[in-house]
């Protein structure tokens, strides 16, 4: 079997992506970020207080003829960046781009923190990471993609992310039309439940490839590029009028400055990636004339993370296993 999902950006700083995604039976409609750094599918659901929902697609189980509670089975999960959500969890049918998978487990969120109620675009989640992160206890439960893989004619799922465009998620095959040039693939550790890798190094612009390998994740769910401080005081270092604003959260630049390219490199075939650098301005920081930087530092996270600000300037293999081991591929566009 395969799927095809169109993927929209939420806002004009593509600050997330969501696609359609139907649950239960008669179908509820739901936008849900997909999201490769965590593995969790939770919905805003009947069960979410009416003062921490924003206008959310809510899912209500008693309306769903396949759903079933999973009883004594809960959820709980917090993200990096504070924010977090908890609830109950039904099995239930879910389809995305075609594909159905039954008995799906549907997390359904009985509350939700202040950046998710604020995100009126958003329903909730389909996590894509590793199942072995999935927070429903004590029963730990699969991702959409572990629940279907075995139909899958192949165990892939691909991201192709835009700029201020949709793009698409596939599941289960390859669309040579969606990228230029060789995939090129590169060994997963996911010993952490991410779909974690090692980039060979980092370009500022036309400047000398910098050789050091940087391990991170690719990561939907996040907007931002986040790397080492060497990395990013080399890119900003080079941008006229550059600072690093606390009270802006991060590196600013000013919006009018044309800001260089940023590539990484992938595999050990010198293949890399491009950033544009008119992709490297997230808009306007809130603090006078400066605009975001989409490169910003992963300081203290203890992990460096490839989120949308790189993934959109590739074609991306999220390969579990088609020769043994999972495996990255990544591809320019
Ligand atoms: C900024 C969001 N990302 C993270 O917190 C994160 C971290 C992380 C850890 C510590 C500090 C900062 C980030 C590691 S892996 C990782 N990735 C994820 O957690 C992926 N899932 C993010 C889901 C998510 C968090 N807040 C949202 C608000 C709207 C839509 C989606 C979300």
């Amino acid at each position: 079997a395969k799927g095809s999902v169109v993927t929209t950006p939420i806002n004009s700083e593509d600050e997330a992506y969501d696609a359609p995604v139907s649950i239960g039976t008669p179908a509820q409609p739901f936008n849900l970020d997909f999201d490769t750094g965590s593995s969790d599918l939770w919905v805003f659901s009947s069960l979410t207080p009416s003062n921490e929902r924003n206008g959310q697609n809510i899912y209500t189980a008693s309306r769903s003829s396949t759903a079933k509670q999973l009883s004594g089975e809960s959820w709980k999960i917090s993200y990096g960046d504070g924010s977090s959500s908890s609830g109950l969890v039904y099995s239930d049918v879910v389809t995305i781009g075609g594909l159905t998978a039954a008995g799906q487990a549907v997390e359904a969120a009985s509350r939700v923190s202040q950046s998710f109620t604020s995100e009126s675009a958003t329903d909730g989640l389909v996590g894509l990471a590793f199942s072995s992160i999935n927070t429903v206890s004590p029963d730990q439960q699969t991702t959409f993609f572990d629940t279907v893989k075995p139909s899958l004619a192949s165990p892939v799922f691909t991201a192709d992310l835009k700029h201020q465009a949709p793009g698409t998620y596939n599941f289960g095959f390859i669309d040579k039309s969606a990228f230029t040039g060789s995939i090129t693939y590169t060994p997963v550790d996911n010993s952490q439940g991410f779909w974690g890798f090692t980039s060979t190094g980092f370009q500022v612009g036309n400047n000398d490839f910098q050789q050091e390998s940087i391990t991170g994740i690719a990561d939907t769910g996040t907007t931002l590029l986040l790397l080492p401080d060497d990395v990013v005081n080399a890119y900003y270092s080079s941008v006229n009028n550059a600072q690093n604003d606390q009270s802006a959260g991060g590196f600013t630049v000013p919006c009018d400055t044309s800001l260089p390219d940023f590539s990484f490199g992938v595999g050990n075939n010198g293949a890399m990636i491009t950033i544009p650098g008119s992709l490297m301005n997230l808009g306007p920081s809130g603090s006078g004339n400066s605009c975001f930087g989409g490169l910003q530092s992963s300081g203290t996270i203890g992990t460096n993370i490839f989120g949308d600000v790189a993934l959109k300037a590739a074609f991306v293999v999220f390969d579990s296993g088609s020769q043994g081991q999972p495996q990255l591929g990544w591809a320019s566009k």
